[in-house]
C-alpha cells in the first residue's frame, strides 16, 4: 500500500489494532458531533490564493515561544502509546526530534519522563501536566519534568471529569495487563483495571485526577515552577483571558480531541475568539481535527502559531513505528508547503486572515 495521506495511515493503523485499542484512540464523546464537525469544520473555510508573488524561496520554519522548528506542526499529548507499537511514546518522541518538531509527553504514558530524555537528549519537549488529587504527586512531576531538560508545562483543563465515550464503556475498556504507566509506581502505575464500575480509564480518572481545581491551582502552578505554563483545553475568550491574567505564557485551543464534551465547537470555530481576546499577550495555539496541510495554512491564517497532531501520530506510530511518524509529519509538511507555494507565501509570517474566508462569504454571490 502506497502512504501517500494521513487517511492512509489511518485506514492502514485500522486494519492492524485490536478493537477496544482502536476504539479507544479513534472515539469521541457522545454522539461523536463534535468529533466529525473537528474536522468538517475546516471544510467551511476557503483558501484565497494569491498568485505570481516569487514562492521560490519558500520554508516552513517558524519560531514559537522561543523554540525554532522546522513547521509549525507538533505532537500533541496522547496517552499510552505502547499500545499502538512496542517503542511508544520513545518511537513518537525520536520522530519529532528527527523531523524537528516539538514533542509533547503526556502525564499518561508507557515510557517515563527520562526514558524520553535519554532518547531525544537535545530537541524540544513539553510536559502535559494532570492536577492529581494528591499534590505531592503533581510537584514531582513537573520537578522531573524540569529535571529532564523539559521547557514548558502544559496545563491540561478539560478533563479533571471523563467524557462519556460510549465505545470505551461498550468495551469495558483497560490498558493491557502487560503495560505499565511508567512515571508511576505501585497502584498508580498498574491500577487501569477493569471494574464493574465502568471502563479502567473512567475509574483512574475518578479516583486519581481532582475535579475541584479552580484558576488558583493554575496561580500555583505558575508559581511553584519556573518553567513557561501553558493551559491546554481553552474554547472560550473569556476563560482565555483568566487564564493569561493568572501568568499562562500560552493557550493551546484544544476540545481533546472532542473526547470530552459532545455538542462544543470544533477548535477551528473557537479560535478566531481566543485569538482576538489575548492573542497580542500570549502565544495562542490549537489541536484537534488537523488532518492535512491546508488545515495547518487555514488555523494559522486564522491566528494560531502552532498546530498540534494527536492521532495522526498515533496512526503512523501503529502502521511504522518511529518511521511511520516521520512519514506523517513528512507528508503534512509538504502539503503545508505546497499550499504555501500555491496560496502565495514564502514564510509562515506571509500567512494572514486574508488568506481564508467562510464559505458564507460565497454563497452571498
Ligand atoms: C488516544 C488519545 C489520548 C489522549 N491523551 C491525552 C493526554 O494524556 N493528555 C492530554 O492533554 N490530551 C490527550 N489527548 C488529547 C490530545 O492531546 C489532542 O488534544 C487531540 O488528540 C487532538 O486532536 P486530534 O487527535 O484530532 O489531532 C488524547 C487524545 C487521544 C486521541
Ligand atoms: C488512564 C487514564 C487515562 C487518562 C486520560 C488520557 C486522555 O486524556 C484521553 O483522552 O484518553
Amino acid at each position: 500500500m502506497e502512504f501517500v495521506s494521513v487517511d492512509d495511515f489511518k485506514e492502514k493503523a485500522c486494519s492492524l489494532l485490536p478493537k477496544g485499542i482502536l476504539d479507544y484512540y479513534q472515539s469521541g464523546a457522545g454522539d461523536e458531533f463534535t468529533l466529525r464537525l473537528n474536522e468538517s469544520a475546516f471544510d467551511k473555510i476557503r483558501i484565497r490564493p494569491r498568485y505570481l508573488n516569487d514562492v521560490s524561496k519558500r520554508t516552513t520554519q517558524t519560531r514559537v515561544m522561543g523554540l525554532d522548528l522546522d513547521m509549525p506542526v507538533a505532537i500533541a499529548p496522547t496517552a499510552m502509546q505502547k499500545m499502538a507499537h512496542p517503542e511508544g511514546e520513545v518511537a513518537n518522541a525520536r520522530a519529532a526530534a528527527s523531523a524537528g518538531v516539538l514533542f509533547i509527553l503526556s502525564t499518561i504514558t508507557t515510557s517515563s519522563i527520562e526514558e524520553i530524555t535519554e532518547a531525544t537528549p537535545e530537541s524540544d519537549k513539553w510536559f502535559q501536566l494532570y492536577i492529581f488529587r494528591d499534590r505531592e504527586i503533581t510537584k514531582k512531576l513537573i520537578r522531573r519534568a524540569e529535571k529532564c531538560a523539559f521547557k514548558a508545562i502544559v496545563l491540561t483543563v478539560d478533563n479533571t471529569v471523563f467524557g462519556i465515550r460510549r465505545k470505551d464503556i461498550r468495551n469495558n475498556f483497560s490498558m493491557p495487563s502487560n503495560l505499565k504507566l511508567a512515571n508511576f509506581v505501585g497502584d498508580r502505575a498498574t491500577g487501569i483495571g477493569n471494574s464493574n464500575d465502568g471502563p479502567g480509564v473512567m475509574e483512574y480518572v475518578k479516583k486519581e485526577y481532582d475535579d475541584s481545581i479552580t484558576w488558583e491551582d493554575l496561580k500555583w502552578i505558575v508559581k511553584f515552577t519556573n518553567l513557561p505554563i501553558i493551559v491546554k483545553g481553552i474554547l472560550t475568550a473569556e476563560d482565555a483571558v483568566i487564564a493569561v491574567r493568572c501568568g499562562c505564557k500560552g493557550i493551546i485551543v484544544s476540545n481533546h480531541g472532542a473526547r470530552q464534551l459532545d455538542g462544543i465547537p470544533a477548535t477551528i470555530e473557537a479560535l478566531p475568539e481566543i485569538v482576538a481576546a489575548v492573542g497580542h499577550k500570549v502565544t495562542v495555539m490549537m489541536d484537534s481535527g488537523i488532518r492535512q496541510g491546508t488545515d495547518v495554512f487555514k488555523a494559522l491564517a486564522l491566528g494560531a502559531k502552532l498546530v498540534f497532531i494527536g492521532r495522526p501520530a498515533i496512526w503512523g506510530l501503529t502502521v511504522a513505528g518511529q518511521q511511520g511518524v516521520e512519514d506523517v509529519l513528512r507528508i503534512i509538511k509538504n502539503e503545508f508547503e505546497t499550499c504555501m507555494g500555491l496560496a502565495g507565501c514564502s514564510a509562515v509570517s506571509d500567512i494572514t486572515k486574508k488568506h481564508v474566508v467562510h464559505e458564507s462569504f460565497y454563497s452571498k454571490l
